[in-house]
């Protein structure tokens, strides 16, 4: 072919140029495209129905996807403007919980190859694969290793189905140009035994490599992305936690990095947890708080309410005693020796909570003693808020808020239909997971679900739009408070987060106000707040044809 015919079929090829059916007669005939498209022009409002139609045709959520995901690799315009028009239909559908299916079945459902496979085995070639990607300037990476992918544990390379799944939304949520974006799956191996055993495997057939091997990888690939992509937003996701926070800790004073999992999970379960405070009346920092879970996850919430106690006038110390962690084996404190440091620092004295067993105490006895205002759960343990628990809670607490953050539905701590029955229908309520419309008095009850999706798009806006050279924690809870102030707390019955068909809204409240946290904070040029607004405006894409200027 003569570079003139490649760049034409390009058009038609490449997603991010192609038009498909709405080339007009005029650029069929100068971009030498005539004949290769049926003979009807569409507009995008035209292209959007026929979409909706065929993906409506789609017998399973599975299906959907697959569909969704052969529109963004044919047509991005498209995809995103069918995406805008059905956002709250859709988001499922992309993402959690039917992205799980699409990352289970990866090598099965493999079409067309979208951002960068980076092996182990190729670890010598770092730059070039870097320097191989689809599009020479990122705003955002979002890289995964598979190991810890949502609820269902390592999935190897399939794991790639978390990246473009979250860079959409930053697209379609947060209008980050989908030309900007890179998904990345680091591929370490894996040690599902499904996996490597399944002859349509597509990653590398391998143990997963772990310890100094693994952490000289990822120097080796962050090193690698400061060179050749310096100031792109690198966000990790889905890293087993053992890496999770080692890598976080090593990395977030260096380039401009956050942990979507970690602190995108914090700041929203902070938001709500806000949120509830203003729906009943009360402070902050008046609020008693007990966790169940003391991952990554549990961790990074607990240490956000910290901050955030301490920012609104509480001393460390008193904010850290208004926060009792329980784990698998009870309540965490300072004689338990099987403590991490980052659990360390949320231990209570030794003799903080009575024990009604012989090992320490449990969650029952916790929320006994402490009778907290809000419970959080983390802890992947069904059925855990039990309706004891709950009964306890609320005989102290006239509008307790209850958050079973655990996923999927099935891991939930409570469901909650059972948290509105066993509180006379008081509890204000966030779930991880999406559950079944909840009623009390024949009235339906909002429930929040609490998901990064309201925070990590209005990061990747905001760093974007001011060009910030860091995440700092100011910043998160910037975000968190964001948030916050967009629930309708005084509506009837309030939810705890803001409603799912403004996430787009939401995610430009979120980036404003994580740019002025990022102005004051010395890690982005400083801007007056009618300059921030300006460039965060200025920085949405929209998901409109723009006209080709190429010469046939
Ligand atoms: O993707 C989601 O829905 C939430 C999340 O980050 C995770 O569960 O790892
Ligand atoms: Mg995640």
């Amino acid at each position: 072919m003569s570079p003139r015919d490649t760049d034409r079929l390009h058009l038609l090829e490449d997603a991010v140029l192609n038009h498909s059916t709405a080339f007009g007669e005029e650029e069929r005939s100068r971009l030498g495209l005539r004949g290769l498209l049926p003979f009807a022009v569409e507009t995008l409002d035209q292209q959007v129905r026929r979409a909706y139609a065929a993906y409506g045709d789609q017998p399973t959520d599975l299906a959907r996807h697959i569909n969704l995901r052969a529109l963004q690799d044919n047509n991005e315009t498209l995809f995103y403007r069918l995406l805008r028009d059905h956002v709250e239909e859709m988001l499922p559908i992309v993402y959690t919980p039917t992205v799980a299916e699409a990352c289970r079945h990866f090598s099965q459902i493999y079409r067309r190859p979208r951002g960068l496979f980076v092996a182990y085995p190729d670890r010598e070639h770092l730059t070039e694969i870097l320097r191989n990607r689809p599009h020479r300037d990122v705003d955002v990476i979002v890289v995964t290793d598979g190991q810890r992918i949502l609820g269902i544990g390592d999935q190897g390379i399939g794991g790639m189905g978390i990246p473009i799944g979250k860079l959409s939304l930053y697209t379609a949520l947060g209008g980050i140009d989908p030309a900007r974006t890179l998904p990345i799956v680091l591929d370490v191996g894996t040690d599902n035994a499904d996996l490597l055993d399944d002859p349509m495997y597509l990653g590398w057939r391998h143990p997963r490599i772990d310890d100094a091997e693994y952490h000289a990888f990822i120097e080796q690939f962050v090193t690698a992305v400061e060179a050749e992509l310096p100031g792109t937003l690198l966000q990790w996701e889905d890293f087993a936690t053992p890496h999770a926070l080692p890598i976080l800790e090593r990395y977030r004073d260096r380039l401009l990095t956050f942990n979507d999992d970690i602190q995108g999970t914090a700041a929203v379960a902070m938001a709500a947890l806000t949120a509830g405070c203003r729906a009943s009346g009360t402070k902050l920092t008046e609020q008693r708080v007990v966790m169940l879970g003391a991952g990554s996850a549990g961790v990074g919430v607990c240490e956000q309410i910290v901050r955030a106690m301490t920012a609104a006038g509480l001393s460390e110390q008193a904010a850290r005693e208004r926060i009792h962690v329980v784990d698998i084996r009870g309540l965490l404190t300072e004689d338990r020796t099987d403590l991490d440091p980052a659990q360390r620092r949320l231990a209570q004295p030794a003799d903080a909570v009575p024990s009604t067993t012989a090992g320490p105490a449990g969650l029952a006895d916790v929320v006994a003693a402490v009778r907290p205002t809000a419970l959080v759960g983390l802890s992947t343990a069904t059925g855990a808020f039990t309706e004891q628990i709950v009964r306890t809670m609320h005989a102290h607490c006239d509008r307790p808020v209850i958050m079973p953050l655990s996923n999927p539905t099935s891991r939930s701590e409570a469901a909650p239909q059972d948290l509105l029955d066993w509180t006379d229908g008081r509890a204000l309520i966030a779930t991880g997971s999406p559950f079944p419309q909840a009623r009390y008095g024949g009235r339906e009850v909002p429930v929040a679900q609490c998901n990064n999706v309201y925070i990590f798009p209005g990061i990747g806006l905001a760093v974007t739009a001011v060009r910030a050279t860091r995440v700092t924690d100011a910043m998160m809870t910037a975000a968190a408070e964001a948030v916050a102030e967009s629930v309708d707390t005084h509506a009837q019955v309030p939810s705890l987060l803001p409603e799912r068909a403004h996430l787009a809204d939401t995610a430009t409240a979120v980036a404003r106000a994580v740019a002025r946290a990022a102005v004051t904070d010395g890690v982005a040029p400083h801007l007056s707040d009618e300059e921030i607004d300006d460039a965060v405006r200025a920085t949405r894409w929209r998901a409109e044809y723009l006209h080709h200027h190429a010469q046939a």
